[in-house]
């Protein structure tokens, strides 16, 4: 046998540990490397997997007919007007994607101090709910419970004396979330960090006879400069004042992650989130670990346009980091993870399974 880079190492020497051999010390009986010798073995080792079932995709809505706008800082990304956001579910359920996630740019001449168009029973999230479930009723729906969207001020809550309010904040909220569930949505998700607020939407529910509805509690939801795209896709960007920090969580946190989730639990959440998602694995690990329920992760808008942009760039390959990001969700040990990217995964894990 030809050898190019070297002899071959004599088993004798594995034991001569004291570096005076003739070649280092090698422990060579135990070579990892075997079980990534082909992709074949790779597959046979490999400890997580990304499905079509893993997957919640985020969609932005639109007044009007038959429009899409792109946005952007989110490449391909889109606001849709309620039919196209039909054709985009039909898409998902070809896609044996389980869930969408609605999210409504408000025109700016409805959005007032209060946030009133939340709670109109036919807001434009309440209007695709209705349109999506009328044709694809097998498809699970997802409704984000905060009043950034129909806020002049881009907070997700009300606001007195430049301070957000609690409690009369959750009562709003109450309301969003039934508008939302008698117009059909499966799970209301409060991504408003209000004190309180899974245990009164859950009451709210219940009350009214909607048992089944889930809530996925955005639980441990930082106060993050991720979000950037996601406002410019809402509207929200330029009418915000000042930052969310008296509501969303402190990024230097975790143990604080796991009272907020503790919280959420007691308060009968089905599912809990954390988000961000990449900068926050070591949360969702815990978060996993600790009340072994079922856990999501958001893989947000400035998650998502920093991948697509460099991959625009030709910076690195924008299907490999995107598969790469997501399945690291799974390893951190997340149930399912929201991303924009959800489409584009779905079609390459069709593709290659
Ligand atoms: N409260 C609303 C909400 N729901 C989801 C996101 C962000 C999602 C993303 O960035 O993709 C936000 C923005 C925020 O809290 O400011």
């Amino acid at each position: 046998m030809a050898i190019k880079y070297g002899r071959p190492i004599e088993l004798r020497e594995v034991s001569r540990r004291d570096g005076t051999g003739a070649s280092p010390a090698l422990d060579l009986t135990v070579r990892p490397r075997r079980n990534r010798k082909a992709e074949w073995a790779r597959r046979m080792v490999r400890e997580n997997v990304l499905t079509t079932d893993d997957l919640i995709w985020p969609l932005f809505l639109i007044d009007g007919n038959n429009k899409r706008e792109q946005i952007a800082s989110m490449p391909s990304v889109e606001r849709l007007s309620v039919d196209q956001a039909v054709r985009d579910a039909e898409r998902a359920m070809k896609l044996t994607i389980p869930c969408l996630a609605l999210f409504p740019y408000t025109d700016p001449s409805l959005r007032d101090e209060e946030g009133s168009e939340a709670t109109n029973p036919n807001n434009l999230v309440c209007q695709a709910v209705r349109a999506i479930k009328k044709e694809f009723p097998e498809i699970g729906i997802l409704c984000d419970v905060a009043l950034d969207p129909f806020t002049s001020h881009g907070h997700d809550g009300l606001i007195s004396d430049g301070k957000i309010l609690n409690d009369e904040t959750v009562a709003v909220l109450v309301r969003q979330a039934l508008v939302q569930a008698e117009a059909g949505c499966d799970i209301i998700a409060p991504s408003d960090m209000m004190d309180g607020r899974v245990a009164a939407i859950r009451e709210g529910l219940d009350r009214t006879g909607l048992l089944d509805v889930q809530i996925m509690a955005y639980a441990a939801k930082y106060a993050s400069a991720f979000y950037g795209p996601f406002r410019d896709a809402i509207g929200s960007a330029k009418t915000l004042t000042g930052d969310k920090r008296t509501y969303q969580m402190d990024s230097a946190n975790t143990d604080e992650a796991l009272r907020e989730v503790e919280l959420d639990i007691a308060e009968g959440a089905d599912m809990v989130m954390v988000k961000p998602g990449m900068p926050y694995l070591d949360v969702v690990r815990r978060v996993k670990d600790t009340f072994a329920m079922p856990t999501f992760a958001y893989q947000v808008s400035g998650e998502y346009a920093m991948i697509a942009a460099a991959a625009n760039n030709g910076w690195l390959d924008g299907d490999r980091a995107m598969m790469e990001s997501l399945l690291a969700f799974k390893r951190a040990g997340a149930d399912g993870v929201l991303s924009y990217f959800a489409p584009k995964a779905a079609e390459k894990l069709r593709t290659q399974g």
